[in-house]
């Protein structure tokens, strides 16, 4: 029996997929698995017992990735898996970033009584006239799997398209329209672009990327659209540049203090995944990521671990090792399975950054003396005897 804790709502046709060999519990002291959505795990007591946590999602900013690893947990994400949901509220940004829409028809909604409401409507109208997006150059920045749908659906609506993703993955760049051009220095996307739309995940690297620097090198009366983090971004900045007019509006899905409010700010409650289609992919991939690590012992998806799978396990035993990404590790754990007259019959190692992971499918399955044998070996942060 495995237990699971969900640190936020997760779609039904999600915990569907969990067998009657899963049992929820409230308490994360209790729970192997936890599922999660945007709710901070950083100030969590993380138990021993926990072995994964799978985000519902694409960003893990709430999540000590870290923490988790150096605990032998195993965190997963669902790449991809709500990045149409986001395009399609980027989409809905750039037109209300254009027109005035919302202040159109919040004038509809004060004049409702007014008996001659569409006489008024048509002297009115020029208050909430705009442009359009066509021809206009939107900036992407990060072509992932948001920044790539963005891209490629602003080429259908006739808008010249730059894009820039220093880091950009093969599977992405095969996906990237032909017609978006590739950049290669990011200022040119400040200098040159009416529209600028971020998608890169909230890393050291990457926060306050969007800083008072960049906001003066792009052109009067540009477009910023955050749908990924407010934090990439020094709002600060941008609100001082939305009063001067420098910046004509900032379209951003992440509500706080400094812009909730603001003149020029058109804000959404953390609504880009917020879609049926979306919550549910997201929930079920999750899930299944869970249940092949849990009961497989196959990492994907991992965002601090390496990515390692051998499938199922048609062997008498399997074992995982999680451990820290040092040498000879490998010929320690076959010097204790052979003291204990245990065969290797197949076997996976993988890396990431300073963290690996080696599956051991076995003939004999590993009794708990010799599993914790090999906890016992410097650098091994957790062992799982998986069958
Ligand atoms: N508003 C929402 O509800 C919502 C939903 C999903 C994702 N997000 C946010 O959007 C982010 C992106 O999501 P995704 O699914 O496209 O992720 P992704 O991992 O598929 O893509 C991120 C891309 O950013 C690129 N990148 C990293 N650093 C960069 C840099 N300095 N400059 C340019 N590119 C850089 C990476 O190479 C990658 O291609 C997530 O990390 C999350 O924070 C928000
Ligand atoms: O779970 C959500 O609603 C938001 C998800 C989103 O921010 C993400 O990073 O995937």
């Amino acid at each position: 029996m495995f237990q699971y804790t969900c640190l936020n709502p997760i779609a039904n046709v999600g915990l569907d997929l969990l067998s009657d060999d899963y049992k929820k519990v409230e308490d994360l002291k209790d729970a192997q698995a936890v599922l999660v959505r945007s709710a901070s795990m950083h100030d969590l007591d993380l138990p021993d017992s926990l072995e994964a946590v799978a985000r519902a999602g694409a960003g893990v900013n709430n999540i000590p990735l870290d923490k988790c690893a150096d605990k032998g947990i195993v965190v997963f994400n669902t790449p991809g898996a709500n990045a149409n949901g986001v395009k399609e509220m980027v989409l809905a940004g750039l037109l209300l970033a254009s027109r005035d829409i919302v202040g159109g028809i919040e004038w509809i909604k004060e004049s409702k009584d007014e008996a001659d409401i569409a006489k008024l409507a048509e002297k009115q109208k020029k208050n909430y006239a705009g442009c359009e997006i066509s021809g206009k150059k939107l900036g992407v920045i990060g072509l992932g799997a948001i920044g790539v749908l963005v891209a490629n659906a602003a080429t259908h609506l006739g808008m010249e398209v730059y894009g820039y993703d220093p880091y950009i993955s093969v599977n992405a760049a095969w996906n990237l329209s032909r017609n978006v051009k590739h950049i290669s220095n990011v200022e040119e996307i400040y200098k040159e672009c009416d529209y600028i739309t971020v998608h890169v995940p909230l890393l050291d690297s990457t926060k306050g990327m969007i800083d008072k620097n960049a906001i003066d090198m792009m052109k009067d009366g540009v477009v910023i659209l955050n749908f990924a983090r407010d934090l990439l971004v020094d709002e600060a900045a941008v609100v001082a540049a939305l009063a001067d007019k420098k910046v004509k509006r900032y379209v951003t899905d992440f509500p706080n203090p400094t812009t909730a409010g603001k003149e020029g700010v058109i804000l959404t409650p953390h609504l880009g995944a917020s879609t049926e289609e979306s919550e549910d992919n997201c929930a079920m991939m999750a899930v299944r990521e869970i249940r092949d690590y849990l009961e497989n012992g196959n990492i994907v998806h991992s965002v601090n671990y390496p990515d390692c799978s051998m499938g199922g396990c048609d062997k008498a035993g399997r074992v995982a090792v999680l451990h820290k990404n040092s040498k000879g590790m490998i010929a320690q754990y076959t010097s204790v399975l052979g003291d204990a007259d245990i065969n290797i019959e197949d076997m996976m190692n993988k890396s990431k950054g300073d963290y690996a992971y080696t599956l051991l499918d076995v003939d004999t399955p590993v009794t708990k003396e010799v599993a914790a044998k090999l906890e016992a070996i410097e650098g091994v942060l957790k062992v799982r005897v998986v069958k």
